[in-house]
């Protein structure tokens, strides 16, 4: 008779330190509420800059807030209906999403309280590999935004969800810190199968598990996991005995460009590309 097959889904609760990956790296409630608000007003903003946006969104985003006056962006989100989504991805890897990168300087300088919390953020990222910090930076250096950082905002609507990939190996570092507010999704990690690179992967870690990611949660995916699982952020799941997803929610995903002896001359980067590879 054959055995049962042990389960291979492992779930983490993000309250909890360790996350079920050596290279994942959850910091729950990274930010406090007051923090996530500024920080998810300021990101909605460049979202809908006139330079980003289509007439029609700008429309329809108009009408939304004239039949509801009492509105302010520090409420965040409008309604999802006052969006324009992009449905579906260049490669299939995303559905109903709006998407941009930022550079740092985009957000408001003269706006303290949120260049500190820009700060936090920014000191997730490792040093470059380009020019190692001879020692641990003094929290005070990390003012200005690394010069390896490549920033990206995602804003997912209710029905919106990021497929299984792994990141583009061509366009990015070894590191990627993800941000969450909005909605709480469930996020799910499996190994990709093992070609080429992959087939020399350390087994270490669980073939497949899930995280809950909560507003004000960050997670850092490190080398191994990285390159060799496949992330998804799921529509809807079953957590704890609840349904978790179908809201709206913006990461701020910083990555390391790709140490000079690694990259190749001219990635394609623009609009449109999260720069999410094929799973
Ligand atoms: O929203 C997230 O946390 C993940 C986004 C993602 O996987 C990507 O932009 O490649
Ligand atoms: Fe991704």
């Amino acid at each position: 008779m054959l055995k049962p097959r042990l389960p291979t889904l492992a779930r983490c609760y993000s309250k909890l330190t360790t996350a079920p990956h050596p290279a994942l790296h959850i910091l729950p409630a990274f930010l406090a509420p007051s923090a996530q608000q500024l920080l998810l007003t300021a990101s909605l903003a460049l979202l809908a800059a006139p330079s980003r946006s289509t007439s029609h969104a700008r429309k329809i985003a108009r009408q939304w807030k004239k039949a509801n006056p009492s509105w302010t962006p520090e409420h965040g989100f409008m309604s999802a209906e006052a969006y324009e989504w992009e449905e579906g991805h260049f490669d299939g890897v995303i559905e109903g999403y709006r998407e941009m990168l930022v550079r740092a300087e985009m957000y408001d300088s003269a706006n303290q309280d949120l260049v500190s919390v820009l700060q936090e953020l920014y000191r997730l990222l490792p040093p470059s590999e380009d020019a190692p910090s001879p020692s641990p930076s003094p929290p005070t250096a990390a003012v200005d935004p690394p010069a390896h950082l490549l920033m990206h905002l995602l804003h997912l609507a209710p029905h919106g969800e990021i497929r299984p990939h792994v990141d583009n190996k061509e366009a990015f570092g070894r590191t990627i810190v993800g941000l969450s507010l909005g909605g709480e999704r469930v996020m799910r990690f499996r190994r990709a199968e093992g070609e080429g690179e992959a087939a020399d992967a350390p087994q270490e870690g669980p073939e497949e598990f899930e995280v809950l990611l909560r507003p004000g949660d960050v997670y850092v995916q490190s080398e191994p996991l990285r390159t060799h699982y496949t992330h998804e952020v799921l529509k809807t799941s079953q957590w704890e005995g609840r349904e978790v997803g179908g809201t709206q929610r913006l990461s701020i995903m910083l990555r390391d460009k790709l140490p000079l002896a690694e990259s190749s001359t001219n990635v394609g980067f623009g609009m449109g590309t999260g720069g999410m590879g094929s799973s």
